[in-house]
């Protein structure tokens, strides 16, 4: 492994990391990272050495509940959107009538609903996981064969969001690039799109991680609900309405009726939620800068930075391998 740079986000160090995890790591294939250093493949994922120290711990303890509620995204795919909306739903009575207090205006979204693995990866926070009321929000980038037995067991509920795999690359490479800058040097796009479509990116296969959730959505609706970032930017209120619906709290004819979905929609928006300070000069409890996580929140932008031919590419890799799944990106 190669050495850590100090002023790398903590989550991304290959320093400190579990014996565990060190006596599994030499025998997983690997690959140069785009943000840490290498990338390991676990389970088919590709991933980075302290992260799989997080998947470990979380595999192993993490028990869920049944009114847990997990967002899950492949990264880049507008986990930090979702990440608010789900907050503001099973919470939305308690702040109605104090708006200046809600949470999401002092805290980023990430420290409200934390990512499991790394959660979990600090470990002394796992006791505390049982004492939160319900429903407890989590999120996680892991993919479906890779989520904690329990999670499957316990009847939870879980919502998946995909994006544009073009749009979510793009979104990928700029933040690989923004975190590398503080560290090293920056990584050629083409060179982390020869990765991407070898399936080596963070958190990737990008189709496996899709076709997983896609997948279980089909065969329990009840449980998975399946959305995508463009349509819910396209008609953010109706996904917002269907998301209360699926969580239990549906909106009441009254909240119709004064705009609380609207008040929601206006409140997570990618406009109102980068102008907080929070998230333009914030840090998270990881270390990470919150602005990195409000880039430009368009569908799209992939145009500005790829060629005709290099989207045809990602294109054609991606139907390829998700043939036959009915599903198409
Ligand atoms: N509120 C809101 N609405 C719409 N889009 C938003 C919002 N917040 C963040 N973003 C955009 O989402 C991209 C970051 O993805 P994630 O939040 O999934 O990142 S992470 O996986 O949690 O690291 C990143 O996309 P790009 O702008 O294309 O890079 C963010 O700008």
């Amino acid at each position: 492994m190669t050495p850590s740079q100090p002023s790398q986000a903590k989550y991304l160090r290959e320093d400190d990391i579990s014996q565990k995890c060190r006596d599994l790591l030499p025998s997983l294939p690997h690959e140069k990272g785009w943000i840490s250093p290498s990338l390991y493949q676990y389970q088919g994922l590709w991933v980075a050495p302290k992260l799989l120290n997080g998947i470990l711990a979380c595999q192993e303890h993490f028990r869920a509940q049944e009114t847990d509620v997990l967002l899950i995204t492949a990264p880049k795919s507008g986990t930090t959107w979702l990440k608010a909306i789900l907050f503001c739903l099973p919470n939305r009575a308690k702040y109605s009538g104090s708006m200046q207090q809600h949470p999401l205006l002092t805290q980023s979204p990430h420290d409200l609903v934390p990512f499991l693995e790394l959660k979990l990866y600090f470990g002394q926070e796992i006791p505390n996981l049982t004492s939160l009321p319900p429903p407890r929000l989590f999120a996680t980038h892991l993919p479906y064969q890779s989520l904690p037995q329990s999670v499957k067991d316990s009847g939870c509920k879980l919502v998946y969001l995909c994006r544009n795999p073009k749009d979510t690359f793009v979104s990928l490479w700029h933040f690989a690039n923004k975190l590398r800058s503080k560290t090293t040097s920056g990584i050629p796009l083409a060179e982390c799109l020869d990765a991407f479509c070898r399936g080596v990116s963070p958190f990737g296969p990008y189709w496996d991680h899709v076709q997983g959730y896609y997948k279980a959505s089909l065969e329990m609706p009840e449980r998975v609900q399946f959305l995508r970032y463009e349509d819910m930017i396209e008609d953010p209120q109706v996904h917002v309405k269907r998301l209360a619906d699926f969580l239990g709290c549906p909106f009441g004819e009254q909240e119709l009726r004064d705009g609380t979905v609207d008040g929601i929609v206006r409140m997570c928006s990618f406009d109102s939620m980068s102008m907080l300070e929070v998230n333009k000069s914030g840090k998270l409890s990881t270390g990470q800068e919150t602005e990195s996580y409000f880039r430009k929140g368009e569908v799209g932008d992939w145009v500005n930075y790829m060629s005709v031919e290099m989207g045809e590419r990602v294109d054609r890799v991606v139907q390829e391998k998700m043939d036959g799944s009915g599903l198409k990106l």
